[in-house]
């Protein structure tokens, strides 16, 4: 597990491009945290990370937006909406099991909404702070892929 400050919106931004350009394929990052809390904005960092130009956007309306045009696909996925039971009923393991659909890394916000998870993934928990920054934690669950962003 690792803690620290990010100190500005470029920052979170920086960590998610350090995610995007070392993740494999088949990597699921579920993000916990208040509204705006800097979830979109580490995923649009995954998304230059990982090659992807077409503008990232938060797929909160959509529920899942998916960039294919890079060296592994992004599955952007937008729980915020959503009940637990209704998560369910869209069986998300297609997409982390990847035999139905291209393994890519897949990144969902409002993780909360889940009621169950992989069984590896990395957890990003992102918090206000009072100085306005954010604090991140990173904790990898049944999985140990060096991440380079320290
Ligand atoms: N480390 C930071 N310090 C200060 N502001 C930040 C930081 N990281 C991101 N922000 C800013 O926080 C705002 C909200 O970010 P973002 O949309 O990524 O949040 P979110 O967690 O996706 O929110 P939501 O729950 O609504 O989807 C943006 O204006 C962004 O620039
Ligand atoms: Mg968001």
């Amino acid at each position: 597990m690792t803690t620290f400050t990010l100190d500005n919106a470029e920052h979170t931004h920086q960590i998610g491009v350090k995610l995007g350009s070392t993740l494999p394929a088949s990597t699921v990052i579920l993000l916990f945290g208040d509204l705006g809390a800097g979830k979109t904005t580490l995923i649009k960092g995954i998304g230059e990370g990982l090659g992807i130009t077409d503008p990232i956007v938060s797929p909160t309306f959509t529920l899942i937006n998916e960039y294919t045009e890079a060296r592994i696909p992004l599955y952007h996925l937008d729980l915020y909406r959503l009940e637990p039971n209704e998560v369910t009923a869209l069986n998300l393991e297609t997409y982390w099991e990847g035999i139905e659909v291209t393994p890519g890394i897949v990144a969902i916000e409002w993780a909360e909404r889940m009621p169950y998870k992989p069984d590896s993934y990395i957890n990003i928990h992102l918090t206000h702070t009072q100085q306005g920054t954010r604090e991140i934690t990173i904790t990898q669950i049944n999985c140990t892929l060096h991440l380079n962003i320290i």
